[in-house]
């Protein structure tokens, strides 16, 4: 029987930090990120994909920002909305012409997501998500002077505008993105973490003022699925302890409690490792393998040959 994996595409499989955010440049990057996924399609895996919008749901707040005084700037909920669909629409298209190449015509969707969290969450009190490009220190502090902003510094690559980020708690139609994976679809799902909405006390639906870790959703989005495998594809190779410094080491096959005592000492950035560590053991914890590694290996990490893996039996991935 085939195995079911969820792919989680990183930022910079989108955008890297140092990039013009053009439509050719992301397009160009979708493009070498779909040519992987289509090789794991032929493989034989069935596949669900979602994604990160930090870098693009940045930049349509800086272009709301910039053209206020004539057109009304929309929410960011909407914002996240907005970045699903442009994000959702360029890797279907992609997709659909990477498997075409490899002689398969599986059909894909992108399904605009919404993603439940609680208007309680303590996250709305304390903004942890980096989202829009990189700014100096000093840069940074003039425009949260300016903007009203939060500033924080990102994983030692700069600093960035930050907003609430909650738990997630439920992908709306996520029996639906289960039953077109069943039927040999491959679903593109709750890009961005989900458009951010939460439950009123009548049961309606509301968007709220927030972005969602996307490698949280993910991990909602594979346990809601009963995925195998959870994958995060990223620009490094392997998660390290002791990262950036002299002792850096790369984690490859862990056990959980290692994992665990690891994200205990603080070895994993809030902003960016933090959340797809405390996933992945999240995902390990209640039986299923999760995979951290470059989007470039992400076929020899399948093999148990590169990458990050943490799993709760250490010897059915060697
Ligand atoms: N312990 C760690 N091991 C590896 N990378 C780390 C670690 N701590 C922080 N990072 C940073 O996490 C980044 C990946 O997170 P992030 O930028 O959020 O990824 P993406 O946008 O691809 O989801 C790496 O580029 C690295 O700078
Ligand atoms: N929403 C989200 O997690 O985006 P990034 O992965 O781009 O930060």
């Amino acid at each position: 029987m085939s195995q079911k994996v969820v792919i989680a595409l990183g930022g910079n499989a989108i955008l890297q930090p140092k990039q013009q955010a053009t439509y050719e440049n992301q397009l160009e990057n979708i493009q070498k990120s779909c040519e992987v996924i289509a090789r794991i399609v032929k493989q034989g895996y069935e596949v669900i994909i979602t994604h990160g919008n930090g870098p693009q749901v940045g930049n349509i707040l800086r272009q709301q920002d910039e053209a206020k005084e004539v057109v009304p700037p929309f929410p960011l909920h909407v914002c996240s909305a907005e970045s699903q669909g442009f994000i959702g629409y360029m890797m279907n298209q992609c997709l659909l012409n990477e498997l075409q190449k490899l002689g398969l015509n599986n059909s894909v969707v992108s399904m605009l997501t919404q993603t439940e969290v609680s208007k309680e969450d303590p996250a709305f009190q304390n903004p942890t998500k980096p989202i829009g490009v990189f700014y100096s220190e000093e840069e940074a502090k003039r425009l949260a002077e300016e903007k009203g902003w939060i500033v924080k510094e990102d994983a030692g690559r700069g600093w960035r505008r930050v907003v609430p980020s909650p738990m997630p708690k439920a992908i709306i139609g996520a029996d639906l993105i289960q039953s077109l994976t069943d039927q040999g679809t491959i679903v593109i799902a709750a890009g961005g973490g989900g458009i951010p909405v939460s439950r009123q006390s009548d049961g309606t639906l509301v968007g709220v003022e927030a972005v969602i870790d996307k490698d949280r959703s993910g991990y909602q989005l594979a346990q809601d699925v009963n995925a195998d495998i959870f994958m995060i594809l990223t620009d490094v190779e392997n998660v390290y302890v002791n990262y950036g410094k002299p002792n850096q080491k790369s984690l490859e096959t862990i056990s959980l409690e290692e994992a665990k005592q690891y994200a205990d000492e603080g070895q994993f950035s809030a902003g960016s490792m933090g959340p797809k560590m405390e996933s992945a053991i999240g995902f390990a914890e209640k039986g299923g393998a999760a995979i951290i590694c470059s989007l470039d290996q992400a076929d020899l990490a399948l093999a148990g040959k590169a990458g990050t893996r943490i799993t709760q039996a250490i010897s059915s991935a060697t």
